[in-house]
């Protein structure tokens, strides 16, 4: 089922091609309006100028047409028989009307001798009068020119009065006679009323059509000829700096009265020749006047085109509803498709089969894909509640894992910081144990190191722990078997039992290199992570000290410092062994002090210990330093000679020791000479080792001699 679509939300269809059909119209019709004025007033505007430039033309030509028609006449009669070699004054001047006569505005026309002197004049006008002074006759003496005089200048009281202020032109040139002398100066002046009578003619159509202006502005900026109330003004525009330029053309400038004007203007006359006038021509129109018939056409097509527009925009909007009154039907259908119900029995049906071609079309197909989508949604609607029961199942069997998870990893938890807790017990524990504790892995790796081992050992715990320990303390003599014990150890725990829980003593090396003997405690850890062996490590250097002063006391006679009856009877099988070994004879000398009692009963005690240690120190020096001295007890000392090559060594050995003993000895409080009996037991390398019988042996031939010693000396 699809989801409602939010109908009131969106423009309709057709509002849509309504609005945007009529907006492109009035955009197409409002743009094509903007360049038809655009163009409009822009042709309008050049045209104004066109015509205002040509009237100002016209006006240029008119005038300079006349002044020089004016020129010309001066040229004309300049030439003329009658007026050259004219001695007659009223003939001259005769001559001189009938030129009037044929330009009205020919005020005054005279001939002036050299001398300044008017010789004849129209009507007799100025005759006999001075005129030396006058700009025309003075400039009219060398060639023909042309002036015009403001009115201040004028003589007007001698002239017929004018509607027109007293405003002249004159022409004036030389007269020659036939030899071409000097006869005099004509003039010609022109009343102004032709030129405002010129602009009444020629402008006067286009001042009623366009109210048009004309201005004719003299050098100076004043205007001698303009509309009412601007004459003999100063006038300053753009458009008369431009026609004093020399230039023609038509502008558009803002006047002294402050308003737009289209201005035309043109200069007269011809640069440099003096037979013409340099004069401003202006010809001007409000510009609001000149465009007033482009802004009426502006304003018909404005209404035109709101006419037009407004026709194509219904015309728009009918179209648009026809166009689209069969795909709305097709909303409004699938809108009340999607509006019923998902499990209606029948569902409203979108085809439009009365409608054109392309939404039948669409109508069908979106009709198809509505009935496969309700039957997609019928399936994936069972498919959905099959994955929901299943996603419900899999939730609660998540849940229940996770409430498993989270007990055991409650229980982790508390398992952990109960195992922290009894390490750090452990670790407690080990470093105030009384032994050095090492634990080794199978590869012989230590793992841990208290602080026992290293005050023991030298090496700080950070220093061995994943270090190999043979390669440390053991001695290099150890270090084979040690890492053959390791072997045995870490392919069978169980088979290297012999070496576990048992108390084993090894020489270790300190990090000194010192030899430290050590009572060691080995244990086995099996772990899951790697089997462990730990070790205490007891140090036994005093007990091994004590127990070899202890041996030494246990072996050695305190008062000579030779081996006691214990070592001697140590010794002696030994002996006996070598003996057998190397296949030579050993003896045994048995030696006892004669009469030493009596030192002792005489000299004291400490004497007899002085003597004692003096005879024993005798013994040793005579023999060899492989021979053994051994006192047995008393004054009883018994010396095992190795070795012997015979028997005789044995004797030899005797005879040279008992002088060496009969010397004095000398004593703190005396100096005592004794002598000394030695009894000889030889042991052959065959003899059975009998030590008894072999010390028996010694002791009696000892004897022997002694009582023989004594008979000796009781004979003397
Ligand atoms: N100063 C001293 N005297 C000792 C020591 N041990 C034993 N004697 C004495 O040594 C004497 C040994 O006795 P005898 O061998 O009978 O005395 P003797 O005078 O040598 O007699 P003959 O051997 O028969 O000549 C005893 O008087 C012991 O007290 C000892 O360590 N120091």
């Amino acid at each position: 089922m699809l989801p409602p679509a939010p109908a009131t939300t969106r423009p309709r269809l057709t509002t849509l091609v309504t609005v945007g059909v009529s907006a492109t119209v009035l955009l197409t019709v409002l743009s094509l309006l903007i360049l038809v004025d655009h163009f409009a007033i822009d042709y309008a505007r050049r045209e104004a100028e066109q015509r205002l430039q040509q009237l100002s033309w016209q006006m240029r030509s008119s005038l300079t047409g006349i002044v020089r028609k004016a020129t010309g006449d001066v040229q004309l009669l300049s030439e003329l028989p009658r007026i050259r070699e004219g001695k007659n004054p009223v003939e001259v001047r005769r001559v001189l009307e009938s030129l009037q006569k044929t330009f009205p505005d020919y005020a005054w026309i005279g001939l002036a001798t050299p001398d300044g002197k008017v010789f004849a004049a129209t009507q007799g006008v100025q005759e006999g009068a001075d005129v030396s002074a006058r700009d025309w006759f003075k400039a009219g003496q060398d060639k023909i020119r042309a002036a015009d005089y403001p009115p201040a200048t004028l003589p007007g009281r001698k002239l017929p009065y004018n509607a027109d202020p007293w405003r002249f032109v004159d022409a004036s040139g030389p007269v020659l006679d036939a030899n071409g002398q000097f006869r005099g100066v004509v003039c010609v002046r022109m009343s102004w009323g032709w030129a405002r009578r010129m602009v009444q003619t020629v402008f006067a159509p286009a001042n009623l059509q366009y109210a048009a202006d004309v201005f004719v502005v003299r050098s100076d900026g004043v205007a001698i000829l303009g509309p009412q109330g601007m004459e003999e003004q100063k006038i300053s525009s753009e458009s008369l700096a431009l026609a004093a330029s020399g230039a023609s053309g038509a502008l558009k400038e803002t006047w002294a009265d402050g308003r737009d004007y289209l201005t035309g203007y043109a200069r007269t006359g011809t640069p440099g020749d003096p037979a013409t006038l340099d004069w401003s021509i202006l010809v001007r129109q409000p510009e609001a006047l000149a465009l007033s018939g482009a802004r009426a056409l502006e304003r018909q097509i404005l209404l035109l085109g709101a006419i037009l527009g407004a026709v194509m925009a219904i015309g728009a909007a009918i179209a648009a509803g026809r166009l689209t009154r069969p795909l709305n039907a097709l909303s409004r259908a699938i809108e009340e498709r999607l509006a019923a119900p998902a499990d209606a029995a029948t569902l409203p049906d979108v085809r439009q089969n009365d409608s054109y071609h392309e939404v039948q079309v669409l109508s069908r197909s979106l009709n198809e894909m509505l009935n496969n989508e309700q039957n997609h949604l019928g399936a994936l609607r069972g498919l959905n509640e099959k994955l929901e029961s299943t996603v419900a199942e899999r939730t609660r069997e998540i849940a229940r894992k996770a409430l498993q998870l989270e007990r055991a990893l409650a229980q982790e938890q508390s398992t952990q910081q109960l195992l922290q807790e009894r390490a750090a017990e452990l670790r407690a524990i080990l470093d105030n144990a009384h032994d050095a504790f090492i634990a080794l892995d199978p590869g012989g790796v230590v793992r841990e190191w208290n602080l026992q081992a290293e005050k023991l050992l030298g090496w700080k715990r950070t220093e061995v722990i994943g270090q190999p320990l043979a390669a440390m303390m053991l001695p290099p003599l150890l270090r084979r078997a040690y890492e053959r014990d390791m072997r045995q150890l870490a392919e069978s725990a169980g088979g290297a039992a012999s070496l576990l829980s048992r108390r084993v003593e090894l020489m270790l090396h300190n990090r000194a290199g010192q030899e430290l003997p050590v009572e060691v405690s080995l244990a086995y850890v099996p772990r899951s992570s790697g089997h462990l062996f730990i070790a205490f490590l007891h140090d036994i250097s005093e007990r091994k000290q004590l127990f070899a002063s202890m041996e030494a006391m246990a072996l050695n006679d305190t008062l000579t410092g030779l081996p006691n009856r214990r070592a001697l009877m140590q010794a002696l099988p030994e002996a006996l062994q070598r003996a057998s070994r190397l296949r030579q004879s050993c003896a045994v000398f048995f030696l006892d002090l004669d009469r030493f009692k009596q030192v002792n009963d005489r000299y004291g005690h400490e004497e007899g210990d002085e003597l004692l240690r003096q005879f024993a120190e005798r013994v040793r020096g005579a023999v060899r330093k492989t021979d053994t001295v051994g006192r047995l007890a008393g004054d009883e000392f018994v010396v095992i000679l190795e070795m012997l090559h015979s028997d005789a060594d044995a004797q030899e050995m005797a005879d040279k020791l008992l002088p060496a003993l009969q010397q004095p000895f000398v004593l703190k409080t005396a100096t005592v000479a004794l002598s000394a009996s030695i009894g000889i037991a030889i042991h052959h390398p065959d003899d059975p080792q009998d030590i008894e019988a072999l010390l028996s042996r010694a002791d009696r031939a000892m004897y022997r001699h002694k009582q023989e010693g004594l008979q000796l000396r009781a004979r003397r």
